[in-house]
């Protein structure tokens, strides 16, 4: 099985590409990356950001397409509005599934999306999406819903599907509460919500991107979507609750977890 990631580069090797692909791998799944923009970055923040020129995003993207029989696809930081309207424009003849993890802020707080790239996000990209899934502070920007309820949350939740998402994760990491629960809503059926203990732990560096590349493995593995969100919470839980400590910052996630034999807590679905 093959996917593809479209994404930035992060030099720490937690988040962004590296991690989409470590996931990818983890999961039995080929990954090929069409890179957006290269950073500079550790565990203790993001120190530069070279992006790449949209048409040598596209470049990537139709030497991958052209080539090899892709699954699935997902997006990761994307940075510009122009780098935005290239990869959609791209993507709109494929009908592949795609999963857009609509990245904005780093944990260390600099933006890896320029803010008037946020349009850009909702017009173009938003209505091809097969999944979403946007931390609360990425649902609050792409909706101007502050989310502090459940009612709020699906006000949110049903913005984003009026623009064309088919399944919108709204992720609870940033929620407080001794639980990390995710809100999954979609067009026709109700809302389902998967959830697990929260980790006292600041190791927290790419949870969002390795989420959202366990869904695209496994949406390529052909599990359904609803499944696919499921053992992608297993598998970022896993990486979540055995950190690896390295890196003098926010550290980045374990993504051998899932594979090896440590233990893993349940994933309860409600
Ligand atoms: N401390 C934690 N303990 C357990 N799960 C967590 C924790 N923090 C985040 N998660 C889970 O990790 C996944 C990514 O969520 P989140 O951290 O909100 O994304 P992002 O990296 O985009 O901010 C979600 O499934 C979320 O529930
Ligand atoms: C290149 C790149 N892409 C994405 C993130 C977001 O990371 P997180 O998943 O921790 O929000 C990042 N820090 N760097």
């Amino acid at each position: 099985m093959i996917a593809c990631t479209i994404a930035g580069s992060d030099s720490g090797g937690g988040a962004g590409i590296q991690a989409d692909v470590k996931t990818f791998q983890e999961l039995g799944v080929f990954g090929t990356t069409a890179i957006t923009a290269l950073t500079a970055q550790n565990t203790l923040g993001v120190h530069d950001i070279h992006a790449v020129a949209p048409a040598f995003v596209v470049a990537q993207l139709d030497a991958i397409l052209a080539d090899f029989d892709v699954k699935a696809v997902k997006t990761g930081m994307l940075f510009s509005s122009d780098i935005i309207e290239a990869v959609a424009s791209r993507l709109k003849v494929e009908h592949l599934p795609l999963i857009i993890d609509p990245v904005m802020i780093a944990k260390g707080g600099q933006s890896l999306l320029q803010q008037q790239a946020i349009d850009a996000l909702k017009t173009y990209l938003l209505p091809l999406a097969t999944v979403c899934t946007p931390n609360i502070p990425e649902a609050e920007a792409l909706t101007g819903i502050v989310i502090d309820s459940e009612e709020t949350m699906q006000q949110a939740a049903s913005h984003l599907l009026a623009c064309g998402v088919q399944y919108v994760v709204i992720k609870g990491g940033h929620a407080a509460g001794n639980t990390a629960r995710d809100a999954i809503f979609t067009q026709h059926d109700a809302p389902f919500y998967v959830e697990t203990s929260r980790a006292d732990t600041k190791h927290t560096h790419g949870t969002g991107c390795t989420f959202s590349a366990a869904v695209t493995a496994c949406i390529a593995k052909n599990l359904s979507v609803r499944d696919a969100i499921i053992e992608a919470k297993r598998f970022v839980d896993a990486a979540i609750k055995h950190p690896l400590g390295i890196g003098q910052g926010f550290g980045p996630t374990n993504h051998f977890a899932y594979n090896q034999k440590l233990a893993k807590e349940n994933v309860y679905v409600l």
